[in-house]
């Protein structure tokens, strides 16, 4: 018996219309299953990032609702640590240590002292960076900031992690060892992730879906399942045909066809 697994967000006929006049998302429809990894896929400008910030709380849909955990996002910002964001810059505070930045949100929610420490060191362990608790962020590389802001956004044990093109200041070799150590807690936590991102080898490697969006406004045009097994090999061919499937799609959605 196949299990149905709970809905994490949905969008229903999601429109946005910025008070400058532009639309960035206009009949937007999307339901996300607890468990998910599914990155968002589309064109500059498409809405992306309006539709993650949506599920933060941070903006309202001007017609349509958005719904996190059954509530409304703003709700559960209130009363839970259940949804964490990361953005594309680590925004560390420079005085303080890496153990004192993923402290501070714990501090700021009231955790008591002793459970705030071992929460913060545990998520260091986890990526890696153990050995840097008392470093501050102008001793770190762009991979290791970017660690701290992982660290930070999963000490409070979120159920949603909203992810804004994290890696995409990265260089290469960075940003794939960092997708392969997101994985591995994606998969230790059963959080739900929802990631934006550019780049479409990116978005197989990661995704069990992907959410192709069309040109602004952005609407769902595609949703891919990712049917290849984890940790995935980026250099096969079952690898490559869901490639081209994402790269074609996106092509179409900006109105350009494959000849
Ligand atoms: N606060 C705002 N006020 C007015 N317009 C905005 C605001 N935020 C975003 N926009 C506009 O809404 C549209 C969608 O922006 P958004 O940042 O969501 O797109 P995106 O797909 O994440 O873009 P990119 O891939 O380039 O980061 C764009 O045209 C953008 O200029």
């Amino acid at each position: 018996m196949e299990v149905v697994k709970e809905e994490v967000v949905s969008f229903q006929h999601v429109d946005k219309v910025y008070q400058s006049g532009t639309v960035a998302l206009s009949q937007f429809d999307l339901s996300i299953a607890d468990g998910e990894f599914i990155s968002f896929l589309g064109p500059s400008g498409c809405g992306k990032s309006t539709a993650l910030r949506m599920v933060a709380g941070l903006g309202e849909a001007t017609n349509g609702r958005v719904k996190v955990f059954n509530q409304s996002p703003k709700d559960v910002i209130k009363h839970s640590n259940d949804i964490a964001y990361v953005f594309q810059e680590a925004n560390l505070l420079p005085w303080r240590t890496v153990l004192d930045n993923v402290l501070l949100p714990l501090e700021i929610r009231g955790i008591n002292k002793e459970k705030r420490k071992e929460c913060a060191v545990e998520v260091l362990e986890m990526v890696g960076l153990k050995d840097y608790l008392h470093a501050y962020p102008r001793q770190l590389s762009g991979g290791m900031k970017m660690r701290v802001s992982i660290a930070r956004a999963l000490a409070a044990k979120p159920k949603l992690l909203l992810m804004d093109e994290p890696f995409a200041a990265l260089d290469e070799m960075t940003r794939q060892t960092l997708q392969m150590d997101l994985l591995q807690i994606w998969q230790k936590e059963k959080a739900t992730i929802l990631f934006v991102t550019h780049n479409v080898y990116e978005a197989v490697y990661l995704s069990s879906k992907i959410a192709v969006m069309s040109a602004r406004p952005g609407r769902l045009v595609t949703m891919i399942d990712v049917d290849l097994p984890y940790p995935r090999n980026r250099v096969n061919n079952q690898f490559n045909a869901y490639v081209d499937k994402a790269a074609k799609s996106l092509e179409h959605s900006m109105g350009r066809k494959e000849a």
